[in-house]
């Protein structure tokens, strides 16, 4: 017999992470029902996904998108509720008529909506990981004294989030294993990566994504970003987590015990699979991913990463140990980074540069406040645009 139905707000609906939970929704009518989306700009797609899976409400972030959501959603006869902006996602993630919410916005401006969730008490699916990079702390109390689930969505977390011990504690486990890819340009020296297209850093190897965490795991800040998350969602010490590149991206995460046992997830490179993971835990749901086919994969291969090719990795234990906001640092400085390498403003290897010197010259301070944060957060973004500036060929 199916659970009591789930009613799920889906933030980052027009995304990549958000067509993949569509796509498991979709599957169960069962168990789960469209209550909200949300979408930033894109709104003839978001009105589409209104006509598909007619939710309660439909919030676009960008207010001045307001109108068309509107009347597009009056002109298709739906009884779909239009709001707008950033506070409109907060309210969303803190109401009750939503149990379940799933933070798949890019960047920081999930922050509000996904502590709101973890207040709240939700369910909460965790794709959106540049508000834990930032928020980390203050996220995971949020969680715990709102009595929230958080279920990790980032497959190398979810895979962790798998292998851990069923009781909730980390006895015997010695390290985390965090797999990476190696990227687009795995095995090619840092000279080489100077005149790199965003095109070119947008073209994963495995995976399917939007062009932020596309570029991240080009440069493997991605992975920088996922070792910050991991500390957090599993209360793991930074020297304890490790990375190997595994180009094949079929074992997503290994925990490593005491006793010499490593324990993997593995699978189809899918986010259907860690998105359903996410939706119907503890219990197994069909999330239209193929059996993995062993003998036509062949082989695994595992080496160590290149730190001179690729320096953003190092920057996430470098912010972990410097503590406080570092980390919000890194992570403004990096959105900031990437977004000018996409608009073709600074180079590829411009983008590691910028975020060194965005924390040369802010080393962060406390963190002790949402407001705090997102103020260091506005800061670094305005440290890290005057060297975009500097940096820019004309
Ligand atoms: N794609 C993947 O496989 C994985 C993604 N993740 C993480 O999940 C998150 C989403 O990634 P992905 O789906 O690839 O990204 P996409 O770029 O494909 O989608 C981003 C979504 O966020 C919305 N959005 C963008 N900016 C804002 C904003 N300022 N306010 C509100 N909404 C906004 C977009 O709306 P619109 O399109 O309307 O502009 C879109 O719906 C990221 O944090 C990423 O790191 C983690 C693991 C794997
Ligand atoms: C699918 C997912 O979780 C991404 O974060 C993925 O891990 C990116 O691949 P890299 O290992 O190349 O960063
Ligand atoms: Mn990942």
């Amino acid at each position: 017999m199916a659970s009591a139905l789930k009613t799920i707000a889906l933030f980052g609906a027009t995304g990549s992470i958000g067509g993949s939970t569509l796509d498991v929704v979709a599957r169960h009518p069962d168990r789960f029902r469209v209550g909200a989306l949300s979408a930033h700009t894109r709104v003839d797609e978001m009105l589409e996904l209104c006509a598909r899976f007619r939710p309660d409400v439909a919030v676009i972030a960008d207010p001045a998108r307001y109108p068309a959501l509107r009347d597009g959603l009056r002109e298709r006869g739906l009884a779909t509720c239009a709001l707008a902006g950033a506070d409109a996602l907060v309210d969303v993630a803190a109401d009750p008529a939503f149990d379940t919410v799933v933070a798949a916005l890019v960047g920081a401006a999930g922050v509000p909506s996904t502590i709101a969730a973890a207040r709240a008490g939700k369910r909460l699916l965790l794709a959106n990981k540049e508000s834990i990079v930032l928020a980390g702390d203050l996220l995971m109390q949020a969680a715990r004294e709102g009595g929230a689930a958080i279920l990790p969505v980032d497959s190398e977390h979810n895979a962790i989030f798998q292998c851990l011990p069923a009781d909730g504690g980390r006895a015997g486990v010695r390290r985390l294993l965090l797999t990476a890819s190696g990227g687009p340009f795995r095995g090619r020296s840092r000279d080489s990566l100077a005149g790199v297209t965003p095109e070119q850093a947008c073209a994963h190897p495995n995976w399917s994504m939007g062009p932020k965490i596309s570029v991240d795991s080009a440069t493997l800040m991605n992975k920088g970003l996922e070792v910050i998350e991991a500390h957090h969602l599993f209360a793991v010490a930074p020297g304890a987590i490790e990375v190997v590149v595994h180009p094949q991206s079929i074992v997503h995460s290994l925990v490593d015990y005491v006793d010499g046992s490593v324990l993997a997830q593995l699978g189809n490179p899918d986010m259907r699979t860690a998105i359903a993971c996410g939706l119907s835990w503890p219990e197994r749901i069909d999330a239209g991913v193929a059996p993995l086919d062993l003998p036509a994969l062949a082989r695994f291969d595992f080496t160590a990463p290149d730190h001179a090719a690729f320096p953003c990795l190092r920057l996430a234990w470098r912010v972990l140990d410097a503590g406080g906001a570092a980390p919000a640092v890194l992570n403004a400085a990096n959105e900031v980074a990437v977004s000018a390498f996409l608009q073709r403003r600074i180079a590829f290897l411009d983008i590691p540069a910028l975020i060194q010197a965005s924390l040369d010259a802010l080393p962060g301070g406390p963190a002790g406040s949402l407001d705090q944060l997102l103020a260091i957060d506005a800061a670094a973004r305005r440290v890290a645009a005057s060297l975009v500036a500097r940096m820019e060929t004309p």
